[in-house]
């Protein structure tokens, strides 16, 4: 579903590289934490699968396609195969939340009475069902991630990309976001997070892909937060 091969991101010469000939592949279905000390690289390796960014060397496949071939008109199917959520959560403050979630697909060209079965649907799932009407900032924390991930999840994706989604949240809501995440990932979605919350990781027991200043210094199946080198 996702492979890194030989990966290398340069942001600028004379810097270390972000990502160091990193070499990985992640299966349909899988849940894969991606996880190391602020700077090491998990931000700039979720980019590089969405290709916000592009590898300096070494190539990267999602869904059977090399990106760095991929030409710009088609980035747009790309994204449609995943979605993204983010710590702040980057919710359209003045719009609802049936509005934020209803955008995703508008935006890629949905007919209304699909939009207007889907949401709800995916409002329901998420445990938002009858806040449909709340601005983001009549919500919690927890609820607007929700919200974050009803929207990344409305169009169904392969795959869900999700950068520290827990980073503003307490350990309670966490808990209640991860396993949402979980539920996600068993209806065959293929989700990759990257983390610092050693506590979580520790839970889910899920696999490992640790990375220490760019280099992909573990992978570990069913793996901790700490470092069993
Ligand atoms: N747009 C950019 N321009 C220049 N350097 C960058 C850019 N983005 C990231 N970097 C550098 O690349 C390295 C890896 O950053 P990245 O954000 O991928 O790490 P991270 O593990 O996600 O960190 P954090 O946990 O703090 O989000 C860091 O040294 C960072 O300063």
């Amino acid at each position: 579903m996702i492979r890194l091969d030989n990966v290398t991101k340069s942001y600028a010469s004379g810097q270390r590289p972000a990502l160091d000939k990193v070499s990985v592949e992640v299966e349909r279905g899988e849940f894969v934490f991606i996880v190391g000390a602020s700077g090491s690289g998990k931000s700039t390796l979720l980019r590089l699968v969405l290709k916000e960014e592009k590898a300096t060397s070494g190539t990267v496949h999602v869904a059977g396609r090399d990106l760095a071939a991929l030409s710009s008109r088609r980035v747009p199917m790309l994204r449609r195969q995943m979605g993204a959520v983010f710590q702040d959560f980057r919710l359209l403050p003045s719009k609802t939340v049936f509005q934020n979630v209803a955008f995703a697909l508008q935006v890629i060209g949905k007919p209304r009475h699909t939009i207007s079965q889907v949401v709800p649907e995916t409002l329901e799932l998420v445990g938002l069902g009858g806040k449909e009407n709340r601005m983001p900032h009549e919500l919690s924390g927890g609820e607007q991630q929700r919200v974050a991930i009803a929207r990344a999840f409305v169009n169904r994706p392969a795959i869900l990309l999700a950068d520290e989604p827990t980073g503003n949240l307490d350990p309670t809501t966490s808990i209640g976001i991860m396993r949402l995440l979980d539920r996600i990932n068993r209806t065959g979605t293929t989700i990759v997070m990257a983390t610092h919350d050693d506590e979580i990781v520790d839970q889910m027991r899920k696999r490992v892909v640790e990375l220490e200043d760019g280099h992909l210094v573990r992978d570990q199946a069913r793996g901790v937060y700490g470092s069993q080198r």
